[in-house]
């Protein structure tokens, strides 16, 4: 491969990762609509944002990773155009609520009963404030496969990852894979609650 080919990642890490603006409050996320787009409203900064190669986060045409972030459920709230929401996988954990007519992924809340509970999933590239928290490392970084990316790859997309300073994991980071194990240990009982 021409080595002056980069590796494509996704546009917010391929262009350059923008630091956060500490005086980032929040902002409306907006789907791909040109007619009654839908709005999202995000109080306050995202938290534990990532590049992740999962198939179930919606990925901007062209992307071979999701950029995505979590924020309080109660901090979420849907401005307008609600009604063309729907949710991709009911049985899944995060209850992601797509827009029917672009696809775009606006908000996915986690309800039953897990680690992550009361968070809602967003990508804060569909912002329209600039300011919000970048990706800190990539996760589930050997599921691209399953989207058929070429096993061959891999090295090459993980050497970028690195390159770009997203740590690359196949699950979630560390910091949050001991947080889900600790609420689990506790609710067993294998921990004290
Ligand atoms: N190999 C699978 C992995 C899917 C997966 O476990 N995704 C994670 C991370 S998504 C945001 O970081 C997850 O929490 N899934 C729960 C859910 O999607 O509801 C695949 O690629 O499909
Ligand atoms: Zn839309
Ligand atoms: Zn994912």
């Amino acid at each position: 491969m021409d080595s002056a080919v980069q590796i494509r990642i996704h546009p917010v890490v391929d262009g350059g990762i923008k630091p956060a603006s500490p005086g980032f409050s929040g902002g409306t996320l907006v789907c791909e609509c040109a007619d009654r787009p839908v709005k999202v409203k995000i109080d306050g900064q995202v938290a534990h944002n990532h590049a992740c190669g999962c198939t179930k986060c919606w990925k901007p045409k062209g992307a071979d990773f999701s950029v995505v972030a979590v924020a309080p459920t109660d901090k979420v709230s849907v401005l307008e155009n609600g009604d063309k929401l729907a949710v991709v996988d009911p049985s899944a954990l995060i209850q992601r609520h797509a827009c029917k007519q672009c696809g775009v992924h606006m908000y996915g809340p986690v309800e039953r009963e897990h680690a992550f509970q009361g968070l809602s999933f967003v990508h804060p590239e569909r912002f329209q404030e600039p300011g919000w928290a970048p990706p800190g490392f990539a996760a589930f970084v050997s599921s691209i496969i399953e989207s058929g990316v070429d096993p061959g790859r891999m090295d090459g997309v993980r050497a970028r990852l690195k390159e770009v300073g997203l740590e690359p994991y196949d699950c979630l980071s560390p910091g949050l894979m001991d947080y889900v194990a600790t609420w689990v240990a506790k609710k067993s009982g294998a921990l004290p609650a």
